[in-house]
């Protein structure tokens, strides 16, 4: 009822005998659970491969059984302990994979399919729903709309949507079986934990962490000597009074004991204020200060959130590295950066996570958590529960500049800054404030590093453009003048005193409008509130479409939390897509179509594919946007 050999010299290679579609029969379940025994307990075998015989994966269970009582092992034990075992499994499909078959190959860590593959949960014609697991694995691995209309419909599929909706891993025109077989070969050394669709990885416990902050000022000596100048920020700070309110050892890194002593204060004086509003004793027997990286070296996590610069941020994973223990989950606090890079220069890529905070830390509620493609389930599991535990709300995010919330903020803030080239200075000024608040130089460095900007790139050659698009250098020369916003009293607005929060419009900067517009012939004109708003928030949306298509947001759902939560978007609005949805898809892409056409120079202004898409699927509501969205990233 099932052959049992051994290929490759490691391969076991299991064949359901079972003609005339390799049904699951008593007889069946029973040699599938021996072979399954076989293969588990001999050290020669590495990996195991499931196949059926004559062409025919298996069509479920054996239906000239079901007239009598139940015999031989039931199927959902047996079924869990594939996934289980600790070997990996590939599932090879030729012919039909069908309901209870269909579940067997849900339960292997991979699945390979020939070109002509059927693959279904036709339960629902016999009256009866899939049962041996296949109600909660399908909407693990596809989401819930596209399995519940596989389950409820029974309908087949084929190999090629199978693949598309990412039930399997790969579709072949050749001997499925034997390309399983080369398959799990090299499926050998990988983890198994993220390949298991039933098991929600579990979180690791975390009792103590670590918080290391680099001030901007100490970068220049930090680059002669790592271990000695880290130095708690804002972030540092916020992030620590976080950990400690809900209970966990903090270990604050420090330069130097001058800002130890500064970094101290404010974290007690931090938790002290907090205690008292919430009516309880601070946690301050929890924290501790240090000035040497030797201190971590027991801690379960470090978070880091040294100043955003990344040759910087790789010297102290590489450090970091040597200190701690091997099993020490490393964070990044990163707003932007590459968490897979970072994770390369580590012993443990794995163990590596961005844990996007938003400041203040202790204050506001969003953190994303930036899966890079080598951080583990159990990784990503242990930063989302530990984000619950600090009371955020946590939206897991693929790799990317600027992960969800940054990227989209880009064509969004160009757009503001484009509007304000052409017109006049009279808009809504959510943008110009919010910029104020976060700091000029934060964008103003990024684009030097990207080549936008800088000494040398020549402003006027050729003007207003760089890298063949449009380009608007008034927030550079801003910047030029020393103008960060409120932390230097001076930035799109003027503050009453450095670090003020008062914006008050400042004359010199309707000057360096001016002078601007007549340089360039730039004739100003009223610029309708409908134009603002549209150009503004339909280019985030567009940026929001193209996230999804990317597979960095799992569902609309998630940017739309980022956005009420960590960028202040109204609230009765819903987030930037569901407020697409309200407009109407085909408005949003009418009105984008228009402005792209009047600055062709605009990519971010050109309609995005998922968007063309949806629009000519009649303009799905947001819970159904899923279901036309390609790419899935597996942690989200
Ligand atoms: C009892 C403990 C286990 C618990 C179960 C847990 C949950 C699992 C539930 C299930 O799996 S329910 C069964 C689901 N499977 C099906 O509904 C498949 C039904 N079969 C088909 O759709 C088709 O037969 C086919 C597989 C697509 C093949 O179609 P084709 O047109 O190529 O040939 P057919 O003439 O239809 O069939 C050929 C031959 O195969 C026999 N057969 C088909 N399926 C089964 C089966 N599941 N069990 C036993 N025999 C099956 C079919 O009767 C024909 O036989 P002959 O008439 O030629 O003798």
């Amino acid at each position: 009822m099932a052959r049992y050999e051994l290929v490759k010299r490691s391969v076991a290679l299991i064949t359901l005998t079972n003609p005339p579609v390799n049904a699951l029969s008593s007889a069946v379940r029973h040699a599938i659970a021996k072979s399954m025994e076989c293969a588990l307990s001999d050290p020669k075998v590495t990996a195991v491969v499931i196949c059926g015989e004559n062409g025919s994966f298996c069509g479920g269970a054996d239906i000239r059984e079901f007239a009598g009582p139940l015999k031989g092992p039931p199927l959902v034990p047996l079924l869990d302990a594939i996934e289980a075992g600790e070997k990996p499994v590939v599932a090879a499909i030729e012919g039909v994979a069908l309901g209870g078959g269909f579940e067997l190959a849900l339960v292997c860590h991979y699945r390979i399919a020939h070109s002509k593959a059927r693959l279904g949960l036709p339960e629902v014609t016999l009256g009866i729903l899939p049962a041996a697991g296949g109600t909660q694995r399908l909407p693990r691995l596809i989401g819930i709309s596209a399995a519940l209309e596989l389950i409820t419909t029974g309908r087949h599929i084929s190999a090629q949507e199978a693949l598309k909706l990412g039930i399997v891993d790969q579709v072949t025109e050749q001997n499925a079986c034997e390309v399983a077989v080369e398959f799990a070969l090299r499926a050998v050394a990988k983890p198994l934990l993220s390949r298991r669709v039933s098991m929600p990885c579990k979180p690791r416990e975390i009792r103590s962490a670590a918080v290391m902050g680099i001030k901007r000022e100490c970068l220049h000596g930090h680059e002669q000597d790592l271990g000695m100048v880290p130095s708690l920020g804002t972030m540092g700070r916020g992030i620590a009074v976080c950990l400690a309110r809900v209970g966990i050892s903090v270990i604050a890194v420090e330069s130097e004991n001058k800002l130890l002593e500064t970094g101290r204060q404010m974290v007690i004086g931090m938790l002290e204020r907090d205690a008292k509003r919430r009516g309880v004793s601070a946690s301050l027997n929890l924290l501790k200060f240090t000035i040497s990286l030797q201190d971590l070296k027991d801690v379960n996590l470090v978070i880091e959130a040294v100043f955003e610069d990344m040759a910087l941020k790789k010297r102290v994973f590489q450090e970091l590295s040597k200190v701690c223990r091997p099993a020490t989950l490393f964070c990044t606090n990163t707003s932007g950066l590459d968490v897979d890079a970072l994770a390369g220069v580590t012993d443990r890529p794995h163990l590596v996570v961005g844990m996007h905070f938003f400041s203040p830390a202790h204050v506001m509620k969003l953190l994303e958590v930036v899966c890079g493609p080598r951080s583990s389930s159990e990784t990503i599991a242990t930063a989302m529960s530990l984000g619950k535990r600090m009371g955020k709300v946590r939206v897991a995010v693929g790799n990317c500049p600027g992960f969800v919330g940054n990227r989209m903020l880009k064509p969004y803030i160009d757009q503001a800054t484009f509007l304000l080239e052409e017109g006049d200075f009279g808009f809504a000024m959510g943008v110009f404030r919010m910029s104020d608040l976060a700091g000029l130089d934060v964008g103003w460095r990024v684009w030097k590093e990207s080549g936008l900007t800088g000494s040398d790139v020549d402003p006027e050659n050729p003007p207003r453009r760089r890298q063949g698009r449009r380009y608007c250098p008034i927030p550079d020369m801003v910047c030029e003048k020393g103008r960060f916003g409120q932390k230097t009293g001076r930035g799109w607005y003027m503050y009453d005193k450095r670090g003020g929060t008062n914006a008050k419009p400042d004359p010199l900067i309707q000057i360096l409008l001016e002078t601007y517009r007549s340089k360039y012939g730039i004739q100003p004109h009223n610029i309708s509130n409908q134009e603002i708003i549209e150009r503004c928030l339909f280019a985030l949306a567009n940026e929001g479409f193209r996230i999804l298509e990317d597979g960095i947001a799992a569902r609309p759902e998630d940017i739309d939390v980022i956005y009420l939560f960590g960028y202040g978007f109204p609230r009765h609005r819903g987030g930037p897509m569901f407020y697409a949805s309200m407009v109407g898809l085909e408005r949003v892409l009418e009105r984008l179509e228009h402005y792209h056409q009047a600055h062709p120079d605009v990519p971010h202004l050109k309609p995005s594919p998922l968007l063309k898409k949806l629009v000519a699927c009649g303009s799905p509501p947001v819970q159904k946007w899923r279901e036309h969205i390609k790419t899935m990233h597996s942690h989200l």
